[in-house]
């Protein structure tokens, strides 16, 4: 499914969150959607997720404006998880991540099977199966992110919206769901603040200020000269001993 941004522009109180963002993302593609503190990343993916109405623009799916589209058949195609999405403490894990089939369901197609196994297939894929029946309250800040991505993969979606998802998870999780995340059969777009998680991505844009400043595959987005005019950090790009893939190290300007 291919979704595009034409034109974005958000404002909020006179001020300017977001300033004439283009881009395409491609279907079945891993986008990494990286930029510094406050750069617009969230704003972004919920003007794609079609949470929030941009002032300006419009976003498109498979070329149908997104804002002439419902909720729920929005909901059919796109799952959105935000950085500090929070649930009902009185929710199971199970029934937190059965939330994601909501879209699907209405008097006439109740819950079947084929629901339990989406939500099984979830809860498997972030390694959360053995807390099916636990509280939310009960749980870690890693586990609550693994049973949100879980919820938006029973959701079943095609395009799929990730806020800063690995930022609570320990390194064996983070390395999974990004794994996950890549091998899925669905366009995802993911705001990281790990550029060497970007990296492994097939294509990055670099948010500044609420501009696009930068849009292409990691290596040629992820410069030493592009960190140092975004992040203002000083970068040096070295080879991986083992597979000779591309690392960035990082050091504080003087
Ligand atoms: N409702 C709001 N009212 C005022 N300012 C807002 C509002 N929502 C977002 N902003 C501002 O918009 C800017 C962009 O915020 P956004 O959350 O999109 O950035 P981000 O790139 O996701 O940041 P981070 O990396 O810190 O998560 C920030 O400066 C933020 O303070």
């Amino acid at each position: 499914m291919k979704l595009t941004a034409e034109h974005l522009g958000a404002r909020i109180h006179g001020r300017t969150l977001l300033d004439n963002v283009s881009l395409t993302i491609r279907p079945g593609e891993t986008f990494a959607l990286v930029g510094p503190n406050g750069s617009g990343k969230s704003t972004l993916l919920r003007l794609l997720a079609g949470l929030r109405r941009p002032t300006r623009g419009c976003v498109r799916v498979d070329g149908r404006p997104l804002a002439h589209l419902k909720r729920r058949t929005i909901a059919r195609s796109i799952a959105l998880v935000e950085q500090q999405a929070e649930t009902s403490d009185r929710l199971c894990v199970r029934d937190a991540v059965a939330l994601g089939r909501t879209p699907f369901l209405s008097p006439l197609r109740p819950w079947t099977d084929e629901d339990d196994t989406h939500v099984d297939r979830a809860l498997d894929d972030v390694d959360m199966r053995s807390f099916a029946d636990r509280l939310w309250h009960t749980l870690s800040g890693g586990e609550r992110q693994r049973v949100h991505i879980a919820r938006a993969l029973a959701q079943q979606p095609r395009i799929l919206l990730l806020d800063e998802p690995t930022n609570h998870l320990d390194i064996q999780h983070q390395l999974s769901i990004l794994s996950l995340v890549r091998r899925l059969p669905v366009t995802v777009v993911i705001a990281l603040h790990d550029l060497n998680q970007a990296m492994a991505c097939d294509r990055v844009g670099v948010l500044d200020a609420g501009r696009l400043v930068a849009l292409g595959p990691p290596e040629d987005v992820l410069t030493p000269e592009r960190l140092w005019q975004t992040f203002r950090v000083q970068a040096d790009s070295i080879g991986d001993p083992q597979d000779g893939r591309r690392i960035l190290r990082f050091r504080q300007a003087p």
